[in-house]
């Protein structure tokens, strides 16, 4: 995926010229909707009036983002509860346009994000093999040279020709990583909510995941868990309120958050947009 086209300056601790993702002001706003009984007059006046939707709050997820993300790279993002961290994943992976500001973003992505995105849950399993395959960038006979290692990892060869709406979704979840993994990226995005699984399933999942973190270019992971970040990532970037505060050296970024942290709460209290 590349949007904009430019190619800019170096964000702080960033690749520059060899950047394969570039973020120049990138902002992202959500636009929350207040009342359910919000009427069908009250949204003619409003269009009459040329104004927002009153049942309308927005605020900004994100704000002013400046990156630069070179080849070999291993970025953790770090920041409290609702800062802005996964928004930011799926601004990358395409899955949110930015409101404003230039993305760029070369390569084969790999959203370890979202389970199930892409799938189309009429389709068969093996049906839906080939779709997330071809949305990753692969043809059928690429796929086809993977699905034996696809079915024996996710452990669901049985349910291949089931459609997918009768699917757990621990099983559901376990055939789209089971294809997410099987594809070398070039970008892998990573986020730690994702849930994969029962406990035996989970095991395997961590092996894997180390193992596709070996094979990609530049990887972008999203955790709490501050060691696991120390341990597999070269550069952090500390992000709150949508707003990069710190970037650079991974253990000097999460020293930093941990001062931060060690002087105010870090969680959030609700939705933003309803404090605005
Ligand atoms: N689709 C959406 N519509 C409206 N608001 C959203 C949407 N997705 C996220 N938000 C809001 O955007 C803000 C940032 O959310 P995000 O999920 O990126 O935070 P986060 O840093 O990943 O948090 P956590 O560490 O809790 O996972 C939060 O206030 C959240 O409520």
């Amino acid at each position: 995926m590349s949007s904009g086209s430019e190619s800019g300056p170096a964000g702080p601790g960033g690749g520059g010229g060899g950047a394969v993702i570039e973020l120049r002001g990138v902002s992202l706003r959500f636009t929350t909707y207040n009342d359910k009984y919000y009427s069908l007059k009250r949204a003619c006046i409003d269009l009459f009036l040329r104004r927002e939707g009153s049942n309308q709050a927005s605020f900004w997820a994100l704000s002013g983002i400046d990156l630069a993300i070179g080849r070999g790279e291993r970025v953790g993002i770090v920041g409290p509860n609702g800062a802005g961290k996964s928004t930011l994943l799926r601004v990358l992976a395409g899955i949110y346009p930015p409101s404003g500001g230039r993305l760029k973003v070369e390569g084969r992505v790999a959203p370890l994000i979202e389970m199930g995105a892409g799938f189309n849950y009429e389709l068969s399993g093996e049906d839906n093999i080939y779709l997330n395959g071809a949305l990753l960038g692969f043809d059928r006979k690429q796929m086809r040279a993977r699905i034996d290692r696809i079915w024996e990892f996710s452990g669901l060869r049985e349910f291949s020709s089931l459609p997918l709406k009768y699917y757990s979704s621990g099983m559901l979840s376990r055939l789209s990583f089971a294809v997410a993994t099987e594809v070398d990226p070039d970008i892998l995005l990573l986020d730690e909510t994702l849930s994969v699984g029962d406990a035996t399933f989970k095991a395997r999942a961590h092996d894997r995941i180390m193992s596709v973190i070996d094979r990609s270019n530049v990887v972008i992971v999203v955790s709490h868990d501050m060691d696991a970040l120390a341990r597999i990532c070269t550069r952090g970037i500390w992000i709150d309120r949508g707003v990069v505060q710190a970037d650079g050296p991974i253990g000097a970024v999460i020293e930093r958050y941990y001062d931060h942290v060690g002087e105010a709460q870090p969680v959030s209290a609700g939705h933003p947009a309803e404090a605005a």
